[in-house]
């Protein structure tokens, strides 16, 4: 662990089942690689898992099993450690390159930005060399404008002890957000491309798919029904992402898939066995799987290596633990903006409730910030998303490294002038219903004009994507805006109806779905309680559970509106942070305003970050 961070909690441990093939999963680190200082159950760092990973492939040399090493992407954005530097990633690029990760693929923050990109092209690409697979993503030159491979479409190897024959590869979800020099092929034209049938018609011992895709997302299901409908026999194992959640789905008897978290909180464990060798043609294969997600914390990295203190760490990992602290240093992130006076909860805490993080936001933030000098005195409604908040705020100092913890994004104010407030007021109903416009491709493509074919832009994709991997509360949460919206229209009548309007249970209450207690033991420390296709036992760690309410997409302050609250201003300026303009224009022509993205103008100067910053300077002072 880092100098300076919380010291590991010990919990109650379950144990690892190892088989002929392991794997050890990381996903989402989002540059986190220093762990979490302020929560003992995930303070291990990079250098920590650098030694974990020595000695688990020990381990698996002593038995005779493999050990294999994934990592299916973003691991940029999301901490000081990559965001604070200029360029951003400065020392990130070579910390994470010390660990050797056997099969890696691309997330969709590598590609937000043209730079990102670039470095993933001309760093991580030669640091993991044939390890890199990237199955539907191209490079695109941005010199000569040639699009080729931005790696090998598949990689087959065998295993170092059992000499299993393995292809891999590396997937990336429908992503079109992506900056102009990377191309993302859809994966259901992948599929169909004959480099992938001529590959499926081998017979390796396993498949392993890697993909930046969320375990319940449509594009693995096309994969694993092509992959079948070609190869009845041969066992898959999946490993995803994006969701930032503990997941384990079975897609059949041979092929079981599984996520492992975010943020360096999760390393998840798959063992695979009852696997049959490369030349032995009489036996079929009749794997078993089990999934484990392994706490980020150096006690249970101990208990799961049988070592101690004095025998785990390497020479490597305090290496690697050292560069990280000296990178810390010169990017001083530890420096003090302020001291938060409480926690603030993006989902621990209800949407409206003291201690809930969009509240401070909406109340306390935005109204300070959301300032254009010339407009001062118009009202004016602001926006933003709530997945553009990446972390909870904890009680205590709010450091340089919170800063872009909190939010890492480079995203600016955008405004449209003077809209009249009748049409400007249905804005936010509309982005957190589940209004046709968001669901129904041809509708979407009269509003945003685009291709028919794209898949719908749904709404939810403004909201955090812990809370777009429950899609169950997600119907329940967009019903209840729609009829909250409609009966907000003002017609006779409908009145009554918003009164008699109940919020969900979830809303009001703690959604306990995936998160069941498991044991009534006293003094556990909170955290994950996973609930998967396998069962409840999966969490390697027993942990008091977390509370989980749901949240709108997008949230919004009245600024400089009249005193009293009944009158209303005729016109407003609509201010909305520049990432959800997709959704606020078809929103607006959708309330009767026929706006277009060329009626939008820079608000102000400074990101959200920045300004946020700043306002925590101002209005946090205090001791911690
Ligand atoms: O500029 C941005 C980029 C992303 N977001 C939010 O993040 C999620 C995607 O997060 P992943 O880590 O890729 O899962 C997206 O749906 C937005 O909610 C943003 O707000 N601004």
């Amino acid at each position: 662990a880092q100098p300076g961070a919380v010291e590991p909690v010990a919990a109650p441990m379950r144990n690892l089942t190892w088989g002929q093939l392991n794997f050890l999963h990381t996903t989402d680190t989002h540059g986190w690689l220093g762990g979490h200082f302020q929560e003992p159950q995930y303070s291990a760092d990079w250098g920590d898992y650098v030694s974990f990973a020595h000695h688990m492939r020990k381990q698996a040399d002593d038995k005779g099993s493999d050990l294999l090493l994934i990592d299916t992407g973003d691991r940029v954005e999301g901490n000081g450690l990559f965001d604070a530097s200029s360029p951003k990633g400065l020392y990130q690029y070579d910390i994470y390159a010390q660990q050797d990760v056997d099969i890696i693929c691309t997330g969709n923050h590598e590609l937000y930005q043209h730079y990102s990109i670039e470095r993933e092209h001309n760093t991580t690409l030669p640091n993991f060399k044939e390890n890199y697979v990237a199955s539907n993503l191209d490079y695109v030159d941005p010199e000569t404008g040639k699009q080729s491979p931005m790696a090998q479409r598949f990689r087959r190897f065998k295993t170092k002890n059992q000499g299993l024959d393995i292809i891999a590869f590396g997937f990336l979800f429908d992503f079109t957000g992506n900056a102009n020099n990377s191309a993302v092929q859809r994966v259901e034209d992948t599929v169909k491309e004959k480099w992938f049938l001529d590959v499926l018609k081998e017979k390796p011992d396993v498949f392993v798919v890697i993909g930046h895709v969320g375990l319940r997302m449509e594009e693995f299901e096309v994969i694993f029904k092509a992959m079948r409908q070609a190869n009845w026999h041969t066992p898959i194992t999946f490993f995803g992402g994006h969701a930032h959640v503990r997941d384990a789905r079975k897609f059949d008897s041979m092929s079981v898939a599984l996520a492992s978290g975010r943020y360096m909180e999760t390393i998840g464990w798959m063992s695979v066995d009852g696997l049959k060798k490369t030349g032995d043609v009489e036996t079929q294969a009749s794997p078993t799987f089990t999934r484990t997600y392994i706490d980020n914390n150096v006690l249970g990295m101990y208990h799961h290596t049988g070592l101690d203190e004095s025998t785990f760490h390497t020479d490597k990992g305090r290496k690697v633990t050292e560069m990280i602290d000296s990178a810390r240093k010169e990017l001083e992130l530890d420096r003090k903006f302020g001291c938060a006076p409480r926690d603030y909860w993006m989902s621990r805490a209800r949407f409206n409730e003291d201690g809930n993080i969009y509240k401070l936001l909406m109340d306390e933030v935005f109204p300070d910030i959301i300032v254009n000098e010339d407009r001062r005195n118009q009202s004016r409604l602001a926006i933003m998303n709530t997945g553009g908040i990446r972390f909870d705020i904890f009680k205590g100092a709010f450091t340089r490294d919170t800063t872009y913890i909190v939010s890492p994004f480079v995203s600016e104010f955008r405004y449209i002038p003077d809209v009249p407030y009748k049409i400007a007021s249905r804005i936010i109903g509309i982005l957190n219903s589940g209004s046709r416009i968001w669901v129904n491709p041809l509708l979407q493509s009269d509003i945003f004009h685009v291709d028919d074919d794209a898949p719908p832009r749904s709404n939810k994709l403004m909201s955090a994507p812990e809370q777009q991997a429950h899609p169950e509360l997600i119907k329940e949460a967009a019903d209840y805006f729609m009829k909250k919206l409609a009966a907000s229209s003002g017609r006779r009548g409908r009145r009554g109806r918003l009164a008699a309007l109940e919020e969900p249970e979830y809303m009001a209450e703690p959604q306990r779905d995936g998160q069941m207690p498991l044991t009534s033991q006293p003094d556990l420390i909170a955290g994950y309680t996973t609930k998967d296709d396998f069962g409840d036992d999966g969490d390697d760690t027993v942990h008091e559970p977390l509370e989980f309410y749901y949240q709108a997409n997008a949230f919004q302050s009245e600024i400089n509106f009249p005193a009293y609250h009944k009158d209303k201003p005729e016109n407003v300026d609509v201010v909305f942070i520049d990432f959800i303009q997709p959704w606020i224009i078809p929103a607006l022509k959708f309330s009767g305003g026929d706006y277009s993205d060329k009626d939008v103008r820079k608000y102000m100067e400074g990101t959200f970050t920045s300004k946020f910053a700043e306002w925590v300077g101002e209005n946090w002072q205090g001791d911690c």
